[in-house]
């Protein structure tokens, strides 16, 4: 940004939330958000907690920009299509935690958990088809949990069920280059997600050719305009993404995505559907698998109601304060 506003100012306008997930996510039962009451729009800064404070410190120059200056980009698009998330639930619990998500054509489900097997992931993408029906896409996400050998195998395993992509199945940019080669055949597309959001050069993935789109999430990638350079530069199909946040983190996911080019895939900005409460009076959930591009302010009940205790609150705020230190450096 053109100039970093001042850190007590930054401090003065910050509020310390916790708010209760439907169901445990990266090992989570609660999200933690730094909300930031800025002079634009709110802004949330909620890096996730084992982040260094290098990788925190984009997250803050994302929510610095969007709090405190507008995009010099137009936007595209009043609203966002948007996917249901299905973490690695039971079963059994299938069915409720899509229903959160209200009528979503696509979904997105978590495979390779740990703990899990392949036939567990099975089982749950099977039952996620049957209750999608033919017309509906699935997606995977392995959070590169796989080894090379294990991806093609897995991938194999769950084509049968009409992949729509599947997202990071290993974790390294050679893996995903040899595993693109080896299931060529299949015409199963992989997408990059910690590769371009946790990578010191988000570009590595498209020179090498290890993926045929790009999962992006604008915090992680330093804001909107920054995350549209990447996509710009990179030259592949790109599919915006939340990072579990609170309705006001998700705001600027929605900014994001309509201000890219070419949107071609439902977003994986649909996660308020997995919060037991929210920042505003009026979340930014799905409503007939779409979520509106519009200001999300927080709400007075809303910030006591969640407010995190004191102990986690100074914790935030030491860390908003080294990370504001770096950007400042
Ligand atoms: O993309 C989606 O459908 C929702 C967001 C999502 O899956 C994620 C949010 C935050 C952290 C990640 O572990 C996870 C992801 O890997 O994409
Ligand atoms: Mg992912």
């Amino acid at each position: 940004m053109d100039a970093l506003p001042p850190l007590d100012e930054v401090l003065a306008r910050a509020y310390v939330v916790s708010v209760p997930l439907v169901t445990r996510f990266r090992g989570v039962e609660h999200r933690e958000a730094v909300l930031l009451d800025g002079p634009i729009a709110w802004s949330e800064f909620a890096p996730f907690v084992e982040y260094d404070d290098a990788e925190a410190s984009t997250w803050l120059a994302a929510a610095l920009s969007f709090g405190w200056e507008q995009s010099s980009v137009p936007r595209l698009r009043a609203s966002i299509p948007v996917n249901a998330t299905l973490p690695a639930v039971p079963l059994e619990r299938v069915a409720s935690t899509l229903a959160r998500f209200g009528e979503c054509r696509t979904v997105k489900v978590k495979v390779a958990e740990r703990g899990e097997t392949l036939a567990d992931d099975l089982a749950r993408v099977s039952e996620v088809r049957r209750l999608l029906g033919p017309e509906g896409r699935i997606r995977l996400d392995a959070n590169g949990a796989w080894n090379l050998d294990e991806a093609e195998h897995a991938i194999r395993a769950l084509e049968q069920f009409d992949l729509e992509y599947v997202e990071q199945p290993c974790a390294r940019v050679d893996e995903l280059a040899e595993l693109r080669r080896r299931i060529h055949r299949l015409g199963v597309p992989i997408a990059a997600d910690e590769s371009v959001r946790k990578a010191a050069d988000p570009l590595a993935v498209a020179r090498a050719g290890a993926a045929d789109l790009l999962v992006i999430k604008a915090a992680p990638l330093g804001g909107i305009d920054r995350a549209l350079a990447i996509v710009a530069e990179a030259g592949l199909p790109a599919v915006v993404s939340s990072a579990l946040d609170t309705s006001i983190g998700l705001a600027m996911g929605a900014e994001l995505a309509a201000r890219l080019p070419q949107l071609d895939h439902d977003c994986g900005l649909g996660t308020a559907a997995l919060l037991a409460d929210d920042v505003t009076a009026d979340p930014l959930r799905p409503v007939d698998g779409a979520i509106a591009v519009r200001p999300v302010a927080a709400d007075a009940d809303a910030l006591r109601r969640l407010v995190a205790d004191p102990a986690r609150a100074a914790w935030w705020r030491e860390r908003l304060t080294r990370c504001h230190a770096l950007l400042s450096a």
